[in-house]
């Protein structure tokens, strides 16, 4: 019988990780996650996904941070992933102003531990998560990966954008296949209590106004997770190759001249005005909301939007859940789940 294959995922109990993980035991994967269940917001929601995906067998989880010393580098060694996923990361775009160092640790250590591991005992392919704020002030949209982008607005996306060219460089010096994700607000059941669309939610809910910055003049490419997914599941198996020559790279690919390496956007490539996505929530509440008018914040961008052709010549999929519908997924899950 063919051996499953082995994928190594960190961030499992975070958002994507939890849906990651899902789909490839669904597809036969075994699967290591680790994740160190910080704190950085309610970590029960964290532990439950982890014990939604205990119920498999093929699943186990370390419970430590990547940044850990050898941590890595052992379990590499034990398991010998052939995939790896690295979505483990201090997030949040506006968290990174008061807090940097914990985004230092986790994202910029952390990742060189992960890509020591991967030296040493080196993977079929990685796929490391970044984000659209690697795009920081640029205002030409959509977004293309082969554009420049070396304007970072905040100390989050700084890290994110560090981390692409570290890999980088070991993917050129090691020959280790790396796909670079840039993921655009990513939503859905499950997801993260500090992103705009929960904060809403549990406000309205509550009878509360909600903080809009701005004054709402922002849009967000806000892409599904189950959607989101699915384009890393097809990515996969989809590892970038050296190229033998510059000339072999085709128009609008990311594909480094020198190593095997690519980004690739994840969005919908829609991007949703902040003012639709609340009246999306009103209408699946029920309830209309005080909207309580701040300034723009320091750090964010007013807009995010991906061209999503390279992720369609790669995969032959684009996101496609409208704000509307995948609104209402939210809501009808973080009913059951808050107030069942
Ligand atoms: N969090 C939050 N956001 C608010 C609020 N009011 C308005 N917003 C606005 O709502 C939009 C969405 O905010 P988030 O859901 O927090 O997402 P984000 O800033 O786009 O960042 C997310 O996506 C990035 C990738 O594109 C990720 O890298 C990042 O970690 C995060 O998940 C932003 O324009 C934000 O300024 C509020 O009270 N809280």
């Amino acid at each position: 019988m063919k051996q499953p294959r082995t994928a190594l995922v960190t961030g499992a109990a975070g958002f994507i990780g939890y849906f990651t993980c899902k789909r490839l035991l669904a597809d036969g994967f075994r699967v290591i996650g680790v994740d160190n269940l910080s704190d950085y917001y309610d970590v029960r929601l964290k532990e439950r996904r982890q014990s939604e995906l205990l119920q498999n067998p093929g699943f186990r989880i370390v419970n430590k941070a990547i940044e850990t010393p050898q941590l890595l580098m052992d379990l590499f060694e034990a398991e010998q992933p052939d995939i790896v996923i690295h979505l483990a990361a201090q997030a949040g775009v506006r968290y990174s102003i008061d807090n940097p160092r914990s985004y230092l640790e986790s994202n910029l250590v952390g990742t060189f531990e992960l890509l020591e591991a991967a030296r040493a005992f080196p993977p079929g392919h990685m796929l490391l998560a970044s984000t659209s704020s690697a795009y920081g002030a640029n205002t030409e949209m959509p977004y293309r990966e082969t554009m420049k982008a070396d304007h970072q607005m905040s100390f989050y996306a700084a890290t994110k954008k560090a981390n692409e060219a570290m890999a980088h460089s070991y993917a050129h010096l090691f020959g280790l296949p790396v796909t670079m994700f840039r993921f655009f607000t990513v939503y859905g059941p499950w997801g993260r209590p500090d992103m705009a669309l929960f904060r809403f939610t549990k406000a309205m809910l509550a009878g509360e106004a909600i903080d809009v910055y701005n004054h709402g003049e922002m849009m967000r490419d806000f892409t599904f997770v189950e959607d989101l997914v699915e384009a890393v599941r097809r990515l996969v198996d989809t590892p970038p190759i050296r190229p033998d020559k510059p000339k072999d790279i085709a128009d609008g690919d990311s594909l480094s001249p020198v190593a095997p390496w690519r980004i690739v956007n994840i969005g919908n490539s829609r991007p949703v005005q902040l003012g639709d996505m609340i009246a999306a929530v009103e209408e699946a509440l029920g309830v209309e909301a005080r909207r309580n008018l701040m300034p723009m914040q320091p750090g964010d961008v007013p807009a995010t939007w991906a061209d999503a052709d390279l992720l369609k010549s790669l995969t032959g999929y684009v996101p496609q859940t409208d704000i509307r519908e995948g609104v209402g997924k939210f809501i009808e899950w973080y009913r059951d789940y808050y107030q069942a």
